[in-house]
């Protein structure tokens, strides 16, 4: 699930990278393992500093005075397909044709296709196991096959026509054509966010910026903005700064992933007309009705049952305090959050999770000590979570502990850009409720129900466009607003369905039994490595085939810096 921003400034004297690593640091949240920035200057040169880490690790000050120029692209990354290799940071670049970089959000699911694609047909050499680069590559064999010495829009929507016929899962990307201007295009079923927004300036020249969360453009003064539709894309021209948008191809559904809703995205964000904050605040609300019938049903009352409610810092905040006071019970903060530490589940193996969870949150003794608590978290996903702070609270004191989750029970893979490719590591896989409470030590657990969570991210959040504007349009007058380029052709249908294939197992791009296949050895494969590499401290005794070094080497995409 990671951020992706791209920038065009309309005065092409200044540098648009300070803006990007601002609006890094809005989307950390989205990836943690590696940040990237590739910026255009004059001449159509390209700058990229890029790396693993957090934004602020890698764009140092020093580095940021090499990444030149009024557009760019940025990326945060974490990991799906491939590895948590240096060479598999985002932005990816190809030099041929035009000079090409892209930053993508998703996950594809005939990545192996595409590779066999690129190798027999259009002979084209890709250097990592990421997906990213194979649609940059596709994206560049597209282009390159009108043989001309410069494209229009015209030619960059037909080549994204070619990729998106050829190819499947989730993808939200923004892309850049040296001295040209910046792409943004999603996926036909909208499965990955990303919107476009204009800054109309003093001068009355417009700037635009295209993210994966509203956040962004709205801390960075783009007045006006909107989602791009499911098989929709616009290219910015530098030269023109004027938008053009193309419905590239049929939208085949709007199904934006519900998780984006239950735990990845801002709360602060609005995706798809749906205010995120709003739908955790429901979430909360349905949570808490579905509780108190549960005791009732027992003939208990849930006011009698449970002392105090008491949030899983941090996402869960929201959802906690509302389900508190629908269930008209005291509400406590009694895990304390450790605001250095990030967050947990997207860390990058098993271990880090585990022992990240203590250092991250802290229980008090005053607020557990002899007390029944009802501890609401957004997801209960691999459970590492819940194991701990459940021990955590009856060491704490607790007299008994439940756990409500916002969400259903999470069963199947997630495919379209989490990094859950094995369900085996799911904690409620092929398990009852009743199992799932007695592996993570729980007096028990509730769920929401999945018809309900659909409820709350539909019910009462879809902003219409007028609300949209008057609420995300602080500076300028909606006269100037309503001359915004970039809402002339909206036309965005209302949301009733999503991307639930966690909860059900079934995909909104059909049956990925072949991808789900390959997922599960090329998982086995790294693991393998993983664990010879760090016995042999380097590649002597590793097959060849597959080898993936210990340090990259520098060819486009590695990040090392002094
Ligand atoms: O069952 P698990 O595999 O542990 O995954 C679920 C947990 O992971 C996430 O928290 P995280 O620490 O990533 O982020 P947060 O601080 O935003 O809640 C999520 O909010 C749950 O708490
Ligand atoms: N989570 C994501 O969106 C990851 C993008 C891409 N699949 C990668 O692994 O880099
Ligand atoms: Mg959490």
């Amino acid at each position: 699930m990671c951020g992706i921003l791209g920038i065009v400034l309309a005065d092409q004297s200044q540098n648009c990278a300070a803006e990007l690593f601002d609006g890094c640091l809005f989307l950390q949240h989205r990836g943690q393992d590696a940040a990237g920035i590739v910026t255009c200057g004059k001449r159509a040169r390209l700058y990229q500093c890029k790396g693993n880490g957090m934004a602020s690790d890698v764009f140092t000050q020093q580095r940021m005075l090499g990444l030149v120029g009024n557009m760019g692209l940025a990326h945060l990354r974490y990991p799906t397909a491939g590895s948590s290799a240096t060479s598999e940071a985002q932005p990816f670049y190809v030099n041929s044709p035009y000079g090409i970089a892209l930053s993508h959000n998703g996950n594809l699911t005939n990545g192996e296709e595409l590779r066999t694609y690129m190798d027999e047909v259009v002979h084209r050499h890709i250097n990592t196991d990421s997906d990213s680069e194979l649609l940059l590559n596709l994206f560049a064999s597209e282009l390159a096959a009108y043989g001309k010495s410069r494209v229009n829009n015209s030619d960059l929507f037909k080549a994204l026509k070619g990729v998106f016929e050829k190819v499947r899962g989730a993808y939200a990307c923004v892309a850049m054509l040296a001295g040209y201007g910046i792409i943004g295009f999603r996926d036909p079923h909208g499965i990955r966010p990303i919107l476009i927004g204009e800054r109309l300036k003093d001068d009355g020249s417009k700037d635009y910026m295209l993210s994966s969360e509203s956040v962004v453009l709205k801390a960075h003064g783009f007045q006006v903005y909107r989602d791009l539709l499911p098989g929709e894309a616009v290219i910015i021209p530098k030269n023109t700064m004027k938008p053009e948008f193309k419905q590239v191809v049929p939208m085949q559904s709007y199904t934006p992933d519900i998780f984006e809703y239950v735990y990845f995205a801002r709360p602060d964000s609005v995706l798809d007309g749906i205010s995120v904050y709003r739908s955790r605040l429901e979430m909360g609300t349905k949570l808490a009705q579905n509780i108190a019938k549960k005791f009732e049903k027992v003939d208990l009352d849930v006011r009698k049952e449970i002392d105090v409610v008491i949030p899983v810092p941090d996402t869960s905040r929201h959802s906690a305090l509302q389900c508190a006071n629908t269930l008209n019970i005291p509400y406590r903060e009694g895990f304390i959050k450790n605001r250095y530490v990030g967050r947990t589940f997207i860390m990058p193996d098993q271990k880090q999770r585990q022992s990240s969870v203590r250092r991250k949150l802290n229980a008090m003794a005053s607020e557990f000590y002899g007390k029944s608590v009802l501890l609401v978290d957004d997801s209960i996903v691999r459970g590492t979570t819940s194991k701990e702070i459940i021990s955590m609270a009856r060491e704490a004191g607790a007299k008994k502990v439940y756990i409500a989750s916002c969400c259903p029970a999470i069963r199947y893979n997630h495919i379209y850009g989490i990094d859950l490719a094995d369900n085996r590591a799911l904690v409620g896989y092929n398990k009852s409720d009743d199992q799932i409470s007695d592996v993570i030590g729980a007096d028990q657990v509730f769920y929401q129900n999945l018809q309900d969570l659909i409820e709350c991210c539909v019910k009462d959040n879809q902003l219409k466009d007028h609300e949209m504007e008057l609420a995300l349009t602080p500076v300028v007058s909606r006269d100037d607003t309503l001359d915004s380029q970039i809402l002339t052709n909206k036309s965005a249908p209302p949301i009733d369905s999503f991307e639930v294939g966690v909860f059900t197992g079934s995909y909104v791009t059909g049956d990925e039994t072949e991808y789900l296949t390959f997922a599960e050895k090329a998982r086995a494969v790294n693991e393998m490595l993983k664990s010879k590499a760090k016995l042999n401290r380097g590649m002597e005794s590793l097959d060849i085939e597959d080898v993936k070094a210990a340090v990259d080497i520098s060819i486009f995409n590695s990040g090392d810096y002094n």
